[in-house]
């Protein structure tokens, strides 16, 4: 059974198909835009080929999601605290989780954001661009997805390959989309309109828009001074636009696909493990 309190917990996994369009960007920034509002916040980096969210922050910790995966450290121990309260899980470098009994990796995993969910609002979840299975797995094992897309054909086509496995093979509907790099809020409404416009022609999706991030070299600047924009650049543009998608999300909430928090709900995994 999960807890009354674990099930308060937003679980958020930030995807995007394509790599390079801000998703670890913006998972950063977001989660220590939600850790500053007084929303207690976690930060896991799936990925474990190219971690790269422990580096935007600006911290080296020793531990990893490897050592969760692989039993040898409980999440709690292995998970790393920023001044700002954050608490990052951080991903691997050059290791693939894919070589470990998955159902145990996961269950692991599982097991223990769930231990730390009883003192949880929210759990941002980075994962790694492309739609290989653990990437995909992760995604529908979180209760709200959010998508972000860029107006580069590219960025469209790989969004679109993303919510198509994930409606059809995972039964996950429920998409919320972030429009990144862009001019105006006008034209991140208009992208996001363009892709509402093909997604729900051919695909069962239920997409929503979240917002927009402008474009803005501060991120850029951010991540070569390792430091979050909202931090380093509390002025920008960009922090301000990070600020609004925070509050929105902390405020007005996106709908979860399906009720309840899926990753921290042990028995879903028999069925993707
Ligand atoms: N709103 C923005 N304005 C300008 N540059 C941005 C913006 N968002 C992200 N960037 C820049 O885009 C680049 C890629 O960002 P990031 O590494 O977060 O992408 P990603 O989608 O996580 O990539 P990958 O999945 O391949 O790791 C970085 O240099 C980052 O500074």
């Amino acid at each position: 059974m999960v807890s009354e309190s674990a099930r308060n917990v937003r679980v958020v996994a930030l995807a995007s198909g394509k790599g390079g369009v801000g998703k670890t960007s913006i998972s950063v920034n977001l989660a220590v835009a939600l850790a500053r509002e007084g929303q207690r916040t976690m930060l896991v980096d799936t990925d474990f080929g190219l971690a790269n969210a422990a580096v935007m922050l600006g911290v080296n910790p020793p531990d990893t999601i490897e050592d969760v995966l692989e039993g040898r450290l409980p999440v709690e121990a292995a998970m790393h605290v920023t001044g700002d309260g954050l608490r990052l899980l951080p991903g691997a470098s050059g290791v693939l989780a894919d070589t470990a009994p998955l159902e145990t990796a996961n269950r692991r995993l599982a097991e223990g954001l769930r231990r730390q969910s009883e003192t949880l609002d929210f759990v941002i979840v980075d994962s790694p661009s492309g739609v290989q299975p653990q990437t995909m797995r992760y995604l529908a094992m979180s209760d709200r997805v959010l998508l972000v897309l860029t107006a580069e054909p590219t960025s469209f086509m790989d969004a679109y390959a993303t919510v198509k496995l994930l409606s059809l093979d995972h039964g996950y509907t429920a998409v919320s989309v972030i429009s990144n790099m862009v001019d105006s809020e006008a034209s991140g409404r208009d992208l996001f309109g363009r892709f509402h416009d093909v997604a729900s022609r051919f695909l069962p999706a239920d997409l929503r828009y979240l917002g927009s991030l402008p474009r803005d070299e501060h991120m850029r600047m951010a991540i070569m001074r390792k430091q979050p924009c909202v931090t380093a650049f509390p002025e920008s543009r960009a922090t301000a636009g990070l600020a609004r998608l925070a509050q929105a999300l902390a405020a007005h909430d996106i709908p979860p696909s399906s009720g309840g928090s899926r990753f921290l709900g042990l028995e879903h995994l028999d069925g993707v493990a």
